[in-house]
């Protein structure tokens, strides 16, 4: 969530966008007629080729921020390729798509990485124009695509495009093939004039011979399509035991786990059996069914006591098996990975906690507690199905923009890596497509089809949706947020810079006033009760943070209207009112600026004023804007040790957010311990405030301030996802008070 943004610039970006959209709309229809010859393309394609290199950040109003652009939606071909009818590139007309037919093309240059994949091809007729693909399917081919290339575009779409001029683009995976070079439907005249063309009399051997030599060059797709075939040629049984040897082989080196599982299970006791077995527990390792990966290497070590790799993988599947079903993380271990780690994925396992997807009246599906729980009790642990990292090497971490007219949003970030990494995903192993196509969408009308001739089928758009709606942000590790100029193992700042899908986390709804709270460590989001909640409970998380400054929240993006209390409330106050308080917050802002005790009261007195504007009762509405310059105050206090004020000011500025607090002797309630009766909004400071608190309450009542410290303990557990940093993280703040423990000798039972 809390990715996507409106600004004016992004706002002129969009508004661009869709005139250059406009602008192709018009063509609609005419026919193509190629502007330049095939040589003058060539040559252009050179200057592209060097634009694009001199230019890293690309070529928009955005200046250095590469910019990429949603395309308006269509769905992916779902007939069947003997179905289609064969076109040439002169028979295309301009913003159409040509259902029902396909070509035939041939590369004629490299693939080359510009906005997308880009390549220029010729058709049998020698007729070229650029071919815009993307990326994931060289992902999902052999990474690369050289001179010579056969590729088939099922119902292409001949179309402006940005810097480009004109050319066909292809956004669905499933609507290009590479076709093999043995292949019955390429022209002869291209098949002489590359190796490998004489074929027709190859025997099953002969292709198990070039499947292997193509998985030894690392072309892990080029491998599988010869074993294929070679399956096809009537290998005798031991052929085709290598064969399907071989093709799981290279299924499992392109991670393509469901038809790497097929093949290791179809192959029969004999030769490799037993390294086809390891595969096999490694697949299913992959697939995060550790149970059945552990079942696997303890039959490989009943085989084999000595197998020391049979020994370490169970090893390894056993860890990640207490980690699903028994919630046994070490949290520390993951910190130090995901700070040393680029990009910081994490090998950890999927823990679901007490908590159960449920319809909700009025906003879909929605997560519920199943048992009572704490504030700071784990419920979820959850690697993420797909994560995206800004490159380290781009000048800016924010360097990246993805703009959507369909959805009229600006998302920074790599949200377009996420979308393809996704993709590829689902391409490659099916069997995880409902994960994501399960997920909230908004209404997006789903293709029917899961597979064309044995290919799946994945909508681009339907994945950017889902994304849109169910992406979170995150930051390398939450503990970014409390330690000042933090950076990552990229040497980027700890800000939002990734972000990723974590299916279970996005069956949360939106609530400002939210019981849940998550925090990340690298590709791992931890979410923990913010709050004491009854079982039964839906459990809610922000999408985006609630405006400090009180001002009303936008969730149009999401299609909906917060209606908790405090929006319910702004929406009724005046414009007004809400602009007085933010001059006022400036106003306090800049009397704290100025050191001295006579602004400091200065700083009181508007803080009153400021809270008039609240007419409200504080068990019905929050007051969110006080936080912020009660937490400055109570911090100048602090700084200046007049720590009954400083105290004071904090009390107040947790009361404002919902905390109803007892015993912290400062409001004359000296009975009892310090004890939060109920929570309120769980923020990134909120630690440092319960710091302040403790450090006032230690030199008249050390024991309540060891209290206090606990909460600031539990806040950080929810907001860091683990406590074992704390002391780390807030050495300097707790030096003080351990220095005054062990000089006083006073406090039992102190543990920092
Ligand atoms: C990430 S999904 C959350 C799960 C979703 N309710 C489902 O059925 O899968 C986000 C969508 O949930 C709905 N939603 C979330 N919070 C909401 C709220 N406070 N009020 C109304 N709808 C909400 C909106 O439709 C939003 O686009």
């Amino acid at each position: 969530m809390d990715r996507f943004f409106h600004d004016p610039e992004s706002e002129k970006l969009l508004r661009e966008h869709n005139q250059a959209l406009e602008a192709a709309e018009a063509l609609k229809g005419k026919q193509f007629k190629p502007a330049l010859t095939r040589d003058e393309l060539l040559r252009k394609f050179i200057f592209w080729q060097k634009r694009s290199k001199d230019q890293p950040g690309g070529q928009d109003s955005a200046g250095m921020v590469d910019v990429s652009f949603a395309p308006p939606i269509y769905p992916p071909c779902l007939a069947s390729l003997k179905d289609l009818k064969r076109v040439m590139i002169k028979d295309l007309l301009f913003e159409t798509h040509h259902r029902g037919s396909y070509i035939l093309v041939r590369s004629i240059t490299r693939a080359e990485k510009m906005a997308a994949v880009t390549v220029i091809v010729e058709d049998e007729q020698k007729h070229a124009i650029p071919l815009r693909m993307l990326n994931e399917k060289l992902s999902c081919h052999d990474g690369f695509a050289g001179k010579g290339e056969i590729l088939l575009v099922k119902e292409p779409y001949l179309t402006l495009i940005p810097g480009v001029e004109y050319g066909i683009k292809v956004d669905h995976i499933s609507d290009i093939m590479f076709i093999p070079m043995f292949d019955n439907m390429v022209p002869s005249a291209w098949r002489e004039q590359l190796p490998e063309h004489e074929t027709s009399q190859w025997t099953a051997g002969n292709w198990l011979s070039m499947g292997i030599e193509n998985i030894n060059w690392g072309r892990f797709y080029s491998a599988t399509a010869r074993c294929s075939k070679g399956l096809e040629c009537s290998p005798t049984e031991e052929e085709r035991h290598y064969l399907l040897y071989y093709r799981g082989m290279a299924f499992f080196k392109a991670h393509e786990w469901d038809a790497c599982l097929r093949d290791l299970d179809a192959i029969p006791a004999g030769p490799k059996s037993e390294i086809a077995l390891r595969g096999k527990g490694q697949t299913l390792y992959y697939l995060q069914r550790f149970r059945e990966s552990c079942d696997v290497f303890i039959e490989l070590c009943k085989k084999d006591p000595e197998d020391v790799n049979a020994k370490n993988d169970l090893r390894e599947a056993i860890v990640r098996l207490a980690e699903q079903k028994k919630c046994l993380y070490n949290f520390k271990d993951m910190q130090e990975k995901a700070s040393k780690t680029h990009p910081p994925l994490l090998g950890h396992g999927t823990w679901i906690g007490p908590v159960t997807v449920r319809q909700t009246e009025s906003q879909g599906r929605g997560l519920f507690t199943t048992q009572a729980v704490k504030a700071g009790d784990l419920l979820l642990c959850e690697k993420a199905f797909a994560y995206a990292t800004e490159h380290p090497s781009k000048p800016k971490w924010n360097s990246s923009l993805h703009i959507n007219t369909e959805l009229w949003t600006t998302t920074r970030g790599g949200q377009l890596a996420l979308a393809s990494s996704i993709v590829e995903k689902l391409y490659k192993n099916p069997s995880l497509t409902s994960t994501i196509t399960n997920l909230y969408s908004s209404g997006f009308k789903q293709v029917s089809t899961e597979s064309v001739d044995g290919n799946p089928v994945v909508d681009t758009f339907q994945i950017a949706r889902i994304i849109s709606l169910n992406g979170f942000g995150s930051p390398t590790s939450s503990r970014g947020n409390h330690i000042p100029d933090a950076l990552d193992a990229s040497g980027s700042p700890e800000k939002l810079h990734n972000c990723g899908i974590w299916p279970n986390a996005s069956t949360i709804n939106h609530s400002c006033m939210s019981n849940a709270h998550r925090a990340f460590i690298g590709d791992m989001m931890i979410i923990r009760a913010a709050d004491d909640i009854p079982a039964d409970t839906e459990l809610t998380m922000w999408y985006m943070l609630p405006s400090p400054e009180n001002q009303p929240m936008d969730f149009r993006h999401w299609g909906f209207e917060c209606s908790c209390a405090m929006c319910a409330d702004i929406r009724a106050t005046e414009p007004r009112v809400l602009e007085m308080r933010v001059r006022q917050r400036e106003q306090i802002a800049i009397a704290l600026d100025n050191n001295s005790t006579l602004s400091h009261e200065r700083a009181e007195m508007l803080v009153e004023r400021l809270a008039e504007t609240y007419p409200r009762p504080l068990d019905q509405v929050l007051r969110l804007g006080l936080w912020e310059p009660l937490t400055l105050i109570a911090g100048v206090y602090g700084r200046r040790k007049e720590w009954e004020k400083a105290g004071k000011a904090v009390i107040r500025a947790l009361e404002g957010v919902g905390f109803v607090l007892e015993g912290s002797g400062l409001e004359g309630d000296v009975e009892g311990p310090f004890v939060v009766k109920k929570w309120g909004l769980v923020m990134d400071n909120l630690v440092v405030a319960w710091i302040i608190l403790c450090r006032s309450l230690l030199r008249v009542a050390p024991e309540r301030a060891m209290q206090v410290e606990r909460y600031a303990r539990m806040t950080y557990l929810i907001c860091v996802g683990e406590e074992g940093s704390f002391d780390a993280t807030y050495e300097m703040s707790l030096k003080e008070v351990r220095q005054f423990c062990s000089e006083e000798g006073q406090v039992e039972g102190w543990v920092v």
